[in-house]
């Protein structure tokens, strides 16, 4: 497991492009046969992914959590961004296919992924952070009908936002928070850039409560989205790929202009789980 620690915006504000992509970015994710994982310090958020090709890959503590297995004192959230594949947790099956997710609760055991075809591999996005109590595990889809363990995102959890107009026409959709996905501080969820919008999160915000971890996506290998963070008068810019992810701190604000749409997952955890708890950013005021 490869560990970050948390930065402050002070120093952030004199760091070099080298040294702000070594704080921030993940850029060595979905490698095939790998489980990738990486603990930041800032509200002990794991990144990661699985990527079952040709095994099926087992998700362990490692020795950085001092636990008996990953999901000791820890609850995981998993979006599937490449083939359908299969998670088992202490030996139920369940099958996730292309942008379906689960909500795995602490003192799940024994976890394991595996993909359907190895020709077209699941890729498996992970973030996870400590818990305090066991909630139900579940598999998200973001359309279909309701199961026994299934939950599907509700209207309600599926938002349009922008305009052509403005370049910033997207849908946001929740996955994992309250009233839909219960869990102890995680939150997650995905945005989908309509063709011609380019800019997610514009007008931008910080949120003093919450960290936020974001993996770009659907975009072609020689395509790049500017990732702006920073304070709000100290703004700062990451270029980055497909697949790729970037940390982000609650003191940044977290927005990102593409060469062409794109999707992005994003996934928050601290204080609260108020997804409307952000501090709105004037544009007037950007720096
Ligand atoms: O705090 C919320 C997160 O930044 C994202 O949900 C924002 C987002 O997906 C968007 O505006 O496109
Ligand atoms: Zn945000």
């Amino acid at each position: 497991m490869e560990l970050r620690t948390a930065a402050s915006p002070r120093d952030v504000k004199h760091y070099t492009t080298e040294r702000l992509r070594e704080e921030f970015l993940i850029d060595d994710l979905f490698l095939p046969d790998v489980i990738k994982l990486v603990y930041s310090h800032i509200d002990r958020i794991i990144t990661g992914s699985a990527v079952p090709v040709k095994e099926t890959l087992k998700l362990t503590a490692g020795d950085e959590l001092r636990a008996q297995y990953f999901c000791e004192r820890r609850e995981l959230g998993v979006i599937n961004i490449g083939g359908a594949g299969t998670i088992t947790i202490d030996g139920k099956a369940y099958h996730v296919a292309h942008k379906e997710g689960m909500y795995i609760g602490m003192g799940s055991r024994d976890i394991t992924f595996a993909s359907d075809d190895a020709a077209a591999p699941a890729k498996f996005y992970l973030n996870s952070a400590p818990a305090h109590r066991t909630c139900p595990t579940v598999l998200i889809k973001p359309e279909g009908t309701p199961e026994d363990g299934v939950v599907i995102v509700k209207d309600c959890n599926k938002v349009e936002l922008g305009s052509l107009e403005t370049a910033n026409h997207r849908t946001i959709c929740k996955y994992i928070l309250p009233g839909q996905v219960e869990s102890c501080q995680l939150e997650m969820g995905m945005t989908k850039l309509e063709p011609g919008s380019v800019w997610n999160t514009m007008p931008c915000h910080t949120h003093d409560r919450r960290m936020e971890v974001y993996l770009y996506f659907d975009m072609p290998e020689d395509a790049l989205v500017m990732h702006y963070m920073g304070e709000p008068t100290e703004t700062r810019h990451i270029v980055m790929r497909n697949e790729q992810a970037v940390i982000s701190p609650s003191w940044s604000i977290h927005s990102g202009c593409g060469t062409q749409a794109y999707t992005f997952i994003w996934g928050m955890v601290g204080e609260n789980q108020d997804f409307d708890d952000m501090d709105d950013v004037a544009m007037t005021d950007l720096l």
